[in-house]
């Protein structure tokens, strides 16, 4: 198959980006009271309003002849089949097999995953419902309040966001604290706060090699010993969840206590596996179960609903859009959700890491961009910080608003505040402010001739910023699986248009390389500096603190 930017649907997009580059959406909506019609979807829970991009009908149209060209309804049948798409690691990708409630078989290699996908999530129920009911207590017979829950990238950030997100859904009496990073700092803190002897410790790493992760373990453990905890106590306090059994026996996590999971789910797709312990926890299992019954549906959407109606494939085309053919080389997350507010770093590691790439997986290097920079934070704190680069900068930016039409709280007027903003700023990129807008504002203030036109560049909205907008009705746990699942097909969509393995992350192994062999040199001083001038001076630094 051709390279994403040598295909003919890239070449027709090209020609018809010459042709619509200078529209502006201003003159779009105003030629045309349909425009959000034909410009927007449903799915699930989601209201997609995409009207707000520098696209015509026709831009839809070849963009979705582009998704064709790339085969990416044939590639998405075989990611949901069990196919070994992540090839470099020679692995199925089936995250949506751990929410899969159609009764049917996965198979991979000829065997059905469904049953141990099964009775891993009924030993998670019965589990979360021992801590939850008291039955399974601490070594002092008290039930446990609190879970200090330990992991990092997608062994944290899943269970860390959507426990956050469905904060009113928590269950009383259970307080779930996470611990990511090796600085020493982050675990002590969160030890200080924590009773050992009625605290139970989830350690999650699908590889169990991840440094940050075992240091972290082995400082809780050492902790539970000095705060009172026997070494035969530990089996009551410590559980794990990992891929790799036999290192977390040797590490000494009795068997019982290990939640497996599998190879063919990714770090950053696992929140819906035993990963997902601390959500159950946090939440109880019901919930949990209502998130990965959201995800399920957006799933039957992804796979049922065609193209120009399938929401990921909709998000990951205008993202293809503006990276390859604007040249955007970020792209904004705006929930306007206070409960929200970490999405974005969840679905920056889904993105980042997985459409960060620049060879295809037959070993050609891409002469075009491929994954962008996500970033972004809670509206309407970012209006009052980071927004006004994306209003008047020279770098475009699109954005995804987000809002609930029902708050969680609904105090006095805020939401209808919160809704004012999102959907103003959405306006305000849209249209800007003309040169006679300012001027007419200016000389109404009886500004004189000279400083308006001094004042006008700086006083012009350019305009013409894209931004999407999904509404949804209210944050529940499964609204919160509709719109993950979203993402990570977007993602999907994303990586087969550019021709890409999403579903590997070699670029973060260098470094760990490197640290591994930096730690070794801090730690022992007699180990010669072999490396580059810069590196080998901050070690000496360090070495002399
Ligand atoms: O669950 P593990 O194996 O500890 O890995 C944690 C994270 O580290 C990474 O492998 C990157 O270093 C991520 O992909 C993963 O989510």
């Amino acid at each position: 198959m051709a390279l994403f930017n040598k295909s003919k649907s890239y070449q027709a997009l090209q020609t018809h980006y010459s042709e619509v580059e200078s529209l502006h959406m201003r003159d779009l909506f105003a030629q045309d009271p349909e425009r959000f019609n034909k410009f927007s979807a449903k799915a699930c829970d989601i209201e997609l309003d995409y009207s707000k991009n520098r696209i015509t009908e026709q831009t839809m149209v070849k963009l979705f002849d582009l998704a064709r060209e790339a085969q990416v309804e044939a590639k998405r049948d075989g990611m949901f089949a069990g196919d070994r798409i992540n090839t470099s690691e020679d692995r199925a990708v089936l995250h949506t097999a751990l929410r899969n409630l159609s009764g049917e078989p996965v198979m991979v290699e000829g065997q059905d995953v469904m049953p141990e996908v099964k009775a891993t999530l009924a030993k998670i129920k019965s589990f979360v419902n021992e801590i939850h009911d008291g039955t399974r207590k601490g070594y002092t017979g008290k039930a446990f309040t609190d879970v200090l829950a330990i992991g990092i990238g997608g062994s944290f950030l899943g269970p860390k966001v959507m426990t956050e997100a469905l904060k009113p859904y928590r269950q009383a009496g259970i307080k779930v604290h996470f611990v990511a990073n090796v600085d020493g700092a982050h675990i002590h803190d969160v030890l200080a706060t924590l009773p050992a002897e009625s605290t139970l410790v989830v350690m999650s790493s699908k590889s169990f090699g991840t440094q940050e992760t075992l240091k972290n373990t082995e400082t809780a453990r050492e902790w539970f010993l000095q705060s009172g905890g026997k070494f035969d106590d530990i089996a009551k306090h410590f559980v794990c969840v990992s891929s790799n059994i036999a290192k977390a026996t040797e590490f000494g996590i009795a068997e019982d206590n290990i939640f497996p999971m599998w190879d063919w789910v990714g770090g950053r797709y696992s929140l819906w596996s035993a990963i997902g312990l601390p959500i159950a926890l946090s939440l109880g299992f019901d919930n949990f179960e209502e998130l990965l019954s959201g995800a399920y549906e957006m799933d039957v959407h992804f796979k049922t609903a065609p193209l120009e109606e399938n929401l990921p494939a909709i998000l990951g085309l205008l993202g293809v859009w503006y990276i390859n053919f604007f040249g955007a080389q970020s792209h904004v997350l705006l929930p306007y959700d206070h409960y929200l507010r970490a999405f974005p770093a969840y679905v920056q590691q889904l993105d980042m890491e997985s459409n960060g790439k620049s060879a295809t997986p037959s070993g050609e290097y891409l002469d075009y961009e491929t994954g962008p920079v996500i970033w972004g934070g809670e509206g309407t704190n970012g209006q009052h910080a980071f927004h006004q680069l994306i209003h008047q900068g020279k770098v475009l930016i699109p954005a995804d608003f987000m809002l609930p039409l029902h708050s969680q709280h609904e105090v006095s007027n805020h939401h209808a505040m919160l809704a004012s903003n999102c959907f103003g700023q959405t306006q305000a990129l849209m249209q800007g402010k003309t040169e006679d807008e300012v001027r007419a504002e200016l000389l109404a203030k009886g500004v004189s001739e000279e400083a308006i036109a001094k004042e006008i560049p700086q006083r012009v909205f350019e305009g013409n910023k894209p931004s999407n907008t999904l509404l949804f009705s209210k944050l529940t746990p499964k609204t919160l699986g509709n719109l993950i699942a979203l993402y990570e097909h977007k993602v999907f969509v994303q990586g087969i248009v550019w021709g890409i393995n999403s579903f590997d992350q070699w670029g973060v192994e260098l470094g760990k390389v490197l640290g591994n062999d930096v730690l070794a040199k801090l730690e022992d001083s007699s180990i010669a500096l072999d490396g580059d001038s810069s590196t080998n001076a901050l070690i000496e630094k360090f070495r002399n603190r």
